[in-house]
């Protein structure tokens, strides 16, 4: 679709028919996406996608709207402050060092290892220390370990549920005591076992993705790799720990970071329903239409971005970019239901992608093709396969 609508009709939004019954806008570009991502528009309820989601993250924020969504987004915000944030370090490095390990023993002989399985366990090991407290030696233990057993089963079951037309009909522990509502009421115990598992299912796979991506990207790239790891290099050295001071000097690497959450687009669409009419383009779209921001299609948009298919850090170097629409560049989705984590994962990708190129020289199997697969977020359809050599 992609290469008819966007590459060459070059459409700002078309209409998709969904199992022939139903028609779904889809918008492709910053000038339809922002009509919508700046509005409240809630989430659909109806078919597949969030009626899926909610016997196992409840009525969370993710899903939530109106009074429900605005009350709890007061509440949880300050779980997301740069001081407490900066509290996080320690256990990003802590699940850094067995992520290292990890990628060195199966890297062998020069043998390549899958990588998508490795970062899923290390950023499920960081979200569940952070988040609970728990330390499940989660990347020792592998895909047998309880909760990630059930994690991936509770996806595969959404997934399978939405693509079956048949099939239809301790953020908290630290969260400031002020979080209370007008009435002096704060998070039920219920609520809070809604948003633990939200933090679980949006905070987990998206972030192993970005830095599957990562992974491959530097290893496709030598050159981006090289610039990268002199910059790192040149900012800890042999330091076996990065901290918030590190990473922001880090300005290439951060550069690197939006390129791969440009080309590689870690959540690809997000969907809503109008709850009233808006106007796209000079048409009025009805109220109860079903919306679908295709953020990916944005992203590679060839009206907006130059070369949309080659990778280039450097398109984001300086103030290069801050001429260009904000609604351009939206992996973390913008407007009032942006994500709450973003400052969270940027973190935790610097540490762990700065520390992963300062120790190996990364490389991809040059005999294994790598494609774009869209689940709910951006997967390799055969895997990614790097070699993760040390440096001498
Ligand atoms: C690179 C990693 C991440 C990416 C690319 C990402 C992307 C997104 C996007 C696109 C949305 C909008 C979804 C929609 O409108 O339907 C979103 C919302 C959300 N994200 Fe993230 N996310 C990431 C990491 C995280 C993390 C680490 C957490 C929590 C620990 C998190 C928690 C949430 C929550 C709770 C929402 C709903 C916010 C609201 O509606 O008020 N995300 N994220």
């Amino acid at each position: 679709m992609y290469k008819e609508y966007v590459e060459d009709k070059r459409c700002k939004a078309f209409v998709y028919w969904l199992f022939v019954v139903r028609p779904l806008l889809t918008l492709t570009h910053p000038d339809t996406i922002k009509v919508v991502m700046k509005s409240t528009s809630p989430k659909s309820r109806k078919g597949a996608g969030i009626a899926f989601m909610l016997p196992w993250i409840g009525e969370s924020l993710l899903v939530a709207d109106g009074p429900k969504w605005e009350r709890n987004r007061r509440l949880l915000t300050p779980a997301f402050h740069f001081s407490i944030l900066n509290g996080y370090f320690k256990i990003y490095n802590d699940v850094t060092d067995t992520l290292l390990e990890k990628f060195a023993e199966g890297s062998k002989n020069g043998k390549y290892v899958e990588v998508f399985q490795y970062s899923g366990l290390a950023t499920l090991d960081i979200l569940l220390q952070c988040a609970l407290s728990y330390k499940g030696n989660i990347q020792d233990v592998g895909e047998s370990h309880p909760y990630v057993k059930a994690v991936k089963r509770m996806i595969e079951l959404m997934l399978h549920r939405c693509l079956n037309i048949n099939l239809y009909p301790e953020f908290l522990f630290k969260l400031s005591p002020s979080a209370r509502d007008e009435s002096g009421k704060g998070l039920t115990d219920e609520e809070i076992r809604s948003e633990v598992d939200t933090f679980m299912f949006a905070g987990h796979d998206t972030t192993s993705s970005v830095l599957s991506w990562s992974i491959y990207s530097l290893g496709k790239h030598k050159d981006i790799q090289d610039k990268v790891y002199e910059e790192v290099r040149g900012v800890i050295g042999d330091k076996q720990y990065v901290d918030c001071e590190d990473i922001q000097k880090m300005k290439y690497l951060s550069c690197f970071l939006k390129e791969v959450m440009r080309h590689h687009t870690p959540v690809p669409v997000i969907s809503r329903m109008l709850d009233e009419p808006c106007v796209i383009e000079g048409v009025e779209i009805p109220k109860g239409s079903f919306i679908d921001m295709a953020i990916y299609h944005a992203h590679h948009h060839p009206d907006v971005w130059e070369d949309p298919w080659e990778f280039k850090p450097e398109r984001f170097e300086g103030d290069k970019h801050h001429d260009m629409d904000p609604y351009s560049f939206t992996p973390f989705s913008a407007g009032p239901r942006n994500c709450i984590g973003q400052a969270f994962a940027q973190n935790e990708e610097k540490v762990l992608i700065s520390r992963l190129v300062n120790r190996f020289e990364i490389t991809v199997d040059p005999d294994h093709e790598v494609e774009h697969f869209i689940e709910v977020v951006m997967r390799a359809k055969n895997g990614i396969m790097a070699c993760f050599k040390e440096r001498t």
